[in-house]
Formats: C-alpha cells, structure tokens, sequence
C-alpha cells in the first residue's frame, strides 16, 4: 500500500437544475491533505462535504481548480482508474456474493491470480475479524459485520487514499463507537491516507488528524481538533463545534497576547494569541465554553441559577447571567458544591478557555 497525499487547488464545482437555475455547491476550495494523514470534512447538511469527496473521487466533475494525489493532476483519470476507494453509506455490498467473494470483487476484476488474491485478502481479514463470516451472504450479517465487510473490500485495493462517505450513520450509537475505534485503528495501523465526510462533530472529533469545517461550499476552517475547538476562527465553527455561549461586545483594549472586550454584561479579558489581528472598537463574540464557567459562592460576577440538572459524570446549569442565558457545565458534581434553582451564584471565567471571534 503506497499512501498518497491529496491536494485541492481553488476546486469549484456548479449545479444547474432543470430550471437551467445555477448554483454553487462547491466555492473555492484549497487544501492539502498529508500521506498517511485522517483528514475529515465536517459541515452541516448542503455545506458541500459530499460533493467534495466526490469530486476527490472522480465521480464529479470540477467546474474549476486542480486535484492533485501525490504528483499527478487526476483531472483525466477516470473514477475507476484513480488511487482511491469509497466506503459509502449503504455499505454497497453484492447481495448475491458471499463475504468472500465481496472481498475478493476488484482484486479478480484486476485479474490478480488466487493465490496473489489470497495473499492480500487473509491479512485483511485477519485485522477485520472476518474469517468466521466468511462464507455468509451479506444478508446474514448485522450492519455493522457487513460495514466491516465494505471496509475490508476497500482495503484490499490497497488504494493511495481511502474515501468515507458517512460510512456509520446506518448504525446504533453503540457500534458507531466500536466501528469508529476501528477504522482508526487501522488506518493508523496501515498508514493509509483518509478522507472522511460526516456531519456528526464527535466522529470527526475522534477520527481525525484534521478537520476541515465547511459552511456553504467554502472551508471555514482547518485544524487538529483540539484546535477546532479551542481556538475557532469564526462564530460559525464555534458554534458547530461543541457548545457555546456567545457574550457581545466590543475590543476595549488590546495587549500583545491578551483582548479586554467590554459586553453588556461585563468587562472579560481573554488570553488571545492572535490579538493583533484584532483592533479596539471592533465588534466581537467572546466565546464562552461551558465548561469555562466556575460557579462560587464568592467571585465577581452574580448570576441566577434557572435550571440545575444532575447527570452523573457532571452537574449542567441554565444561568440567567445580567440579562442572558448562560449554559455552564460542572465535572465532578460529588465534589463539588452544587447549587440548584432559583439560587444565586458567582462566577468566574477560566481564562485559558475563553476565545474571541469577530462578530
Ligand atoms: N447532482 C446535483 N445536482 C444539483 N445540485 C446538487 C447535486 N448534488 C449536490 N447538489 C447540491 O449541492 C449542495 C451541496 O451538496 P452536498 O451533497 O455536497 O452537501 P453535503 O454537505 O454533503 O450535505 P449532506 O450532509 O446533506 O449530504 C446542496 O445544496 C445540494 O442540493
């Protein structure tokens, strides 16, 4: 298996309906994906993901741009002549082959001799659990043996790069999980290159090196989750990853590392790496994670507890915070003390957890 990187340049792609209407699903998009790297792109419904990996795949055509996998521009290269494999959705199995014989489809039609088929089958098999199933028809199988089943048969192309195309979303909360640690497992374990598509953040959360956010056919953002998460570009990405609470206001005053930003509520300052980028009377969100919130019976800021629901692991509270609604989370909830409605409390932000956004 020889992973290839994969490189989007300025990759566009229209759609016009019957109506002889325009529109654009795909707009501008750059990126560059590493050998061997778990890149994700996650966006909410029509953002253009799919349409992306399609194209990654050669089942769309570009309207404009470059795809490039390792040194070769693929423009002319045929879906079914690229480096790449699909893991789709509907798994896509031959309902009338056995395990095998599914496993073993592109490898005969490449004409590969049974004993070379039998060489790169086995081992795949082996990592995927699947010799006790081997001789069942897909339709004996549950949906997560036969997602197991798609997966192998895309691994034993051994293709440079190996595209998802919400591959779990056909199964229980329970198996995504176990399916998930799977294909991590892996492609970590392979090297291969991975572009996955899903609109679900904690899969992209867990799979990936990288996520790609997409918002109406344009990238918002790239970068490692945790990134994602701590350090999002915009009030979109913000908001689609994870929770938060968004205070407005304006940049009052501006350090080297740090934003002084006065909202309605009160004046918040914030650890920004990026605070040059920013200039005093800009109009900003102060993004304010859940967990972010302290709660304490002393502490600057008063607030009112609307709602106190304990859920095990932590206690989440509804604030009513000088006039908006906060939603905080406390870990820990047994060690801590717990307030509960209609008391008032104090709070205080973690700084560290704090992040400021353009408005
Ligand atoms: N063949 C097509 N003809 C016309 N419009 C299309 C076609 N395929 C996709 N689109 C439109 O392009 C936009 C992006 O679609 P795409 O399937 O890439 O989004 P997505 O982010 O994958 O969404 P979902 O998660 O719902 O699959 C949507 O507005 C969709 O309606």
């Amino acid at each position: 298996m020889s992973a290839k990187s994969v490189k989007l340049e300025n990759v566009t792609k229209h759609f016009t309906d019957d109506e002889g209407k325009t529109m654009t699903a795909v707009n501008d998009v750059s990126l560059h994906i590493e050998k061997g790297e778990f890149a994700t792109l996650l966006g909410p419904s029509g953002c253009g993901k799919t349409t992306t990996l399609r194209m990654i795949a050669g089942f769309e055509e570009l309207s404009n741009g470059v795809i490039m996998f390792g040194e070769d521009n693929v423009q002319n290269i045929p879906a079914n002549k690229r480096d790449c494999t699909m893991v789709f959705q509907s798994y896509a199995l031959f309902p009338h082959m056995s395990v095998y014989d599914n496993i073993c489809y592109g490898l005969k039609l490449k004409k590969l001799s049974k004993s070379e088929i039998e060489k790169r089958v086995t081992p795949v098999m082996d990592i995927m659990n699947l010799h006790v199933n081997k001789n069942r028809m897909p339709n004996q199988l549950s949906g997560g043996q036969q997602q197991r089943v798609a997966l192998a048969r895309a691994l034993v192309m051994e293709p440079g790069v190996l595209l998802f195309d919400e591959p779990l979303s056909n199964l229980d909360a329970k198996l995504r999980i176990t399916m998930r640690d799977e294909i991590r497992r892996i492609q970590k374990k392979l090297g291969i290159t991975a572009i996955y598509v899903t609109h679900d953040q904690s899969e992209a959360m867990s799979l990936s090196d990288r996520i790609v956010v997409m918002n109406e056919g344009r990238i918002e953002q790239v970068g490692p989750p945790m990134e994602i998460y701590q350090k999002p570009k915009t009030k979109f990405v913000s908001d689609f990853i994870g929770t938060a609470n968004f205070l407005e206001g304006v940049v009052d005053k501006k350090e080297s590392d740090r934003l002084f930003v006065k909202t309605k509520q009160t004046t918040i300052e914030v650890l920004q790496q990026n605070a040059d980028t920013f200039h005093e009377g800009q109009s900003v969100s102060v993004v304010v994670r859940p967990e972010a919130i302290n709660l304490d019976k002393e502490g600057t800021e008063s607030a009112k507890v609307l709602k106190s629901v304990f859920m095990g692991q932590i206690q989440e509270y509804e604030l009513d915070f000088n006039g908006i609604q906060l939603h905080a989370v406390v870990a820990d909830p047994g060690g801590k003390e717990v307030y509960y409605d209609g008391d008032s409390v104090n709070l205080t932000f973690s700084q560290r957890s704090l992040h400021v956004v353009p408005a």
